[in-house]
């Protein structure tokens, strides 16, 4: 593996590991305009593990999720408060990041954020290309340095096999399911430590959701991975962890499988039994 192939710490079994914060938010409070999108919201995300936001529409997961690598920073009259942030980690060369600082280097953030949204949104370029994009602007590299990073890149995110022979063909030439791991390969080419994936399979036939699914349960292993859905068995295959959000509070955080099983709220538990929302 040469030196521009992101470096991974480990691959071992993250079931095996004790949860460790990578993300600590705190009374965070967050407005569009006059709006109060986001109430006094506290929650830790578990390293390497996968993080589901549930909950009804306009809930606020995705306000949440878009200031995790300050997004909102684009949307007009757009704010937070709070602490929002990010351990620091000796393998990766960076202090804490306190993501909400207005002072923020947000471009070198978003390397170590990276995000998949609902509909995949190639370049109108080549397959090649859309992973190429971020390291030729972030690194220098060599052309076989970048050839080997595009191949890992692609082989991470499950979609090397079906594109290897047409790498310089157009991304916008592949199916849905490809164009989304296609996607994550891009986001995963500059070495991030979070993926933030806004309800990635929406736009996707059910074998294409389950290839994502699957990929993003792989995933966690070398990534902290948070995924906003609105699908309750999507969340409960697929993380480890669930956060239950209502009207822009957090109502309930916990295991997965005991969030769906054993709510300590009663509006937790009307949600996952599907009596609103
Ligand atoms: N750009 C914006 N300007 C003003 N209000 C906004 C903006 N984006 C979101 N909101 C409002 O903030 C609240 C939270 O929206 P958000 O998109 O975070 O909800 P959500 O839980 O992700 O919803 P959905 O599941 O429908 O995507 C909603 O009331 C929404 O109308």
């Amino acid at each position: 593996m040469s030196s521009v192939t992101p470096a991974i710490e480990s691959e071992e079994n993250s079931d095996a590991l004790p949860d460790q914060t990578l993300i600590h938010i705190e009374k965070l409070n967050a407005w569009y305009g006059d709006f109060q999108a986001i109430h006094d919201l506290s929650l830790e995300i578990p390293k390497h593990k996968v993080t589901a936001f549930i909950g009804p529409s306009g809930c606020g997961k995705s306000t949440l999720l878009k200031w995790i690598n300050r997004m909102n920073d684009v949307v007009p009259g757009a704010r937070a408060k709070g602490r929002l942030a990010i351990s620091g980690d000796a393998s990766n060369d960076h202090a804490e990041i306190n993501v909400l600082d207005p002072g923020l280097d947000v471009v070198g953030l978003r390397r170590k954020v990276g995000i998949v949204f609902q509909k995949p949104n190639p370049f109108p370029k080549s397959i090649y290309d859309n992973v190429a994009f971020g390291p030729r602007l972030h690194m220098k590299t060599s052309k076989s340095e970048l050839d080997e990073l595009v191949e890992w890149s692609l082989q991470k995110a499950a979609v090397w096999d079906e594109v290897k022979d047409r790498l310089h063909g157009p991304a916008l030439g592949l199916s849905g399911g490809q164009q989304q791991r296609l996607c994550i390969a891009r986001a995963i080419a500059v070495g991030p430590e979070v993926l933030l994936m806004d309800e990635p399979c929406s736009a996707l036939d059910p074998s294409s959701t389950l290839a994502i699914e699957d990929l993003i349960f792989e995933l966690r292993t070398q990534y902290t991975i948070v995924i906003v859905t609105h699908n309750m068995q999507q969340a409960s295959r697929c993380s480890d962890k669930t956060a239950f959000f209502f009207e822009g509070k957090l109502i309930e955080a916990g295991p997965t499988e005991q969030l769906f099983t054993r709510p300590q709220q009663k509006q937790t538990d009307d949600y996952v039994r599907g009596k609103f929302g």
